[in-house]
């Protein structure tokens, strides 16, 4: 009798879906007949609407090439779910910065914000939530201009022990790179400073990033549609995917717990490294700080790890591969090094002074931003752009890799020039796209552009990078393919040839 109820129960799933659904699409279908539009874009099959046109490869470039044929803001249906993507810098900026007080929002996040339970964490924080102006402002005052200067320090060590590390074994340069990145991360959230490039806290931002993305996959989960699934019993049958979210949600609360557990242990014992942690853990009367504030520190510390752990990595690995592909780039950009910086590695004071590699960094990063796509917006109201109806809800993506590919700002988008960005015609600053939008946009900007400064300007500095040779010594063009993760984007492994410049060169790196 029992299983008679749970089949009639199953069957009955798909009719309720559907009414649900047709409501939605009714409703959804009002105020247009106002006489407004949705801003234009691909056909849509009635119910799916846009899904079957969803690339999980390269996303970016199908929005582009939407873009082409429907203009700079495209509107695309995935079952009931509203979204929009802005693919040039003007709607971007116009929507998601000039009005930014209505596009602050995230979208609901079913899988991974609610049921594995990690909403909590600020990339996935409502606006609307009193944690996020407290975890914002927290973020801001740890990881502003002058805030930054104090971990200089730390970028310089951890630059040199890079340095060290592609003398020793240049074709490791990829792992070489993902320490660096996490060692300074660890080190400025926690004050914990990795004894190798086996840590285990290397291998549990790894494993995150992994889980993370195996329940964010765009279009996979039925409950990101029809919210409603989420209120199955665990033990029902079709349920796995509640009982995965929250074993992904147990596992990837290591990343919190484990790195801020063991700075306050560091604190309690009076043996700790300042860091961000200790300064929001250590109030300035000595008392311990109230249970709400250290858990935003907590939420806080690991949004750096998060993301600072992966983001410059990205960067850095375009870097190598620009540099062995374009050696009149590299050898005008070395001769800017040996001018300023004589006989000696360069340092953060020489920002101002090295105008060329501050040029080829926005060109590195325009080239191959980091995250083509950001992460998602919410409009937070109904709005009316352009004559365009943008209703509540609508989920809203920057398409950042469209914005930096854009041959009305940037001629030639595909050839990397970093002399597009000198001189008094030079081209839109990049580093105001790829770092996000209004509200939203990224916090750790500054301290990113100084750790991928002091990288790339020692690496030139000390090492010529060189295209591979194949069997016969002859070079050959290193293989140029993208990963496409959660949110950010990798060049697949390629190879590259990491020599140094001289023995006088090798010196200053104290090898
Ligand atoms: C190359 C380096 C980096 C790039 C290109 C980058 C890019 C981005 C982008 C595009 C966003 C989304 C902005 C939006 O929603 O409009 C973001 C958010 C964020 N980034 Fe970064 N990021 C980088 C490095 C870092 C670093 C080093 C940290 C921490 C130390 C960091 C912490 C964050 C946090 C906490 C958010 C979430 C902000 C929020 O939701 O309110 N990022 N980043």
């Amino acid at each position: 009798m029992k299983g008679e109820n749970t089949n009639s129960f199953l069957i009955l799933i798909p009719f309720a879906l559907l009414a649900y659904y047709a409501c939605l699409w009714y409703f959804s279908g009002s105020r247009l007949r106002k006489g407004l539009q949705n801003p234009p874009g691909p056909k849509q099959r009635f119910i799916t609407g846009n899904l079957h046109q969803l690339s999980p490869l390269e996303p970016w470039l199908t929005f582009t090439s939407w873009s082409k044929a429907y203009g700079p803001i495209v509107y695309f249906k995935t079952l009931n779910s509203k979204n929009i993507v802005l693919n040039s810098a003007k709607v971007a900026l116009d929507l998601l910065e000039a009005r930014s007080a209505f596009y602050s929002d995230r979208p609901t996040n079913w899988m991974a914000g609610e049921i594995a339970g990690r909403k909590r964490t600020i990339f996935l924080t409502s606006f609307m939530d009193p944690r996020f102006k407290i975890m914002r402002r927290l973020l801001q005052t740890g990881l502003n201009t002058r805030a930054s200067k104090s971990y200089r320090p730390i970028q310089t060590q951890e630059t040199q022990i890079l340095l060290q590390n592609l003398a020793t074994t240049p074709e490791d340069f990829a792992t070489h790179i993902r320490r660096n990145a996490v060692a300074v991360i660890l080190k400025v959230a926690y004050g914990y400073q990795i004894a190798s490039n086996d840590d285990p806290l290397v291998h549990l931002l790894a494993k995150t990033s992994q889980l993370m993305g195996s329940i964010s996959i765009p279009g996979k989960y039925w409950v990101e549609f029809f919210p409603i699934l989420r209120f199955i019993p665990d033990w029902f049958p079709g349920a796995g995917f509640k009982r995965r979210a929250k074993e992904v949600g147990r596992v990837t609360s290591n990343i919190e717990c484990v790195p801020f557990d063991w700075a306050k242990t560091q604190i309690a014992n009076d043996d700790h490294v300042e860091s961000f942690t200790s300064k929001h853990l250590l109030s300035e009367d000595g008392l311990p700080v109230d249970g709400e504030t250290e858990q935003n520190t907590k939420w806080c510390s690991a949004a750096l790890f998060i993301g600072g752990g992966d983001t410059t990595v990205s960067t850095l690995r375009t870097f190598f591969f620009l540099m062995a592909t374009n050696p009149s780039v590299q050898a005008k950009a070395q001769a800017e090094i040996d001018l300023v910086a004589p006989n000696r590695l360069p340092t953060l004071d020489d920002y101002d002074s090295l105008p060329y590699i501050r040029a080829l960094i926005r060109e590195v990063m325009r080239w191959g931003p980091v995250a083509p796509l950001g992460i998602p917006h919410l409009a937070m109201e109904d709005d009316v752009y352009d004559n365009y109806y943008i209703a509540k809800g609508t989920k809203v993506i920057a398409n950042i890799w469209a914005i930096t590919h854009d041959e009305e700002i940037y001629p030639e988008p595909f050839t990397f020039n970093p002399s597009r960005h000198l001189g008094d015609d030079a081209q839109p600053d990049p580093l105001k796209f790829v770092f996000g939008f209004g509200r939203r946009a990224c916090p750790g900007a500054h301290l990113a552009e100084m750790s991928i400064f002091l990288n790339v300007s020692n690496i030139l500095a000390v090492f010529n990078i060189l295209k591979p040779v194949d069997q016969h010594g002859v070079e050959v063009e290193p293989t140029m393919e993208w990963t496409t993760g959660a949110a950010t984007m990798h060049l697949k492994p390629f190879q590259c040839r990491i020599q140094p410049r001289s023995k006088e060169h090798l010196m200053l790196v104290g090898t």
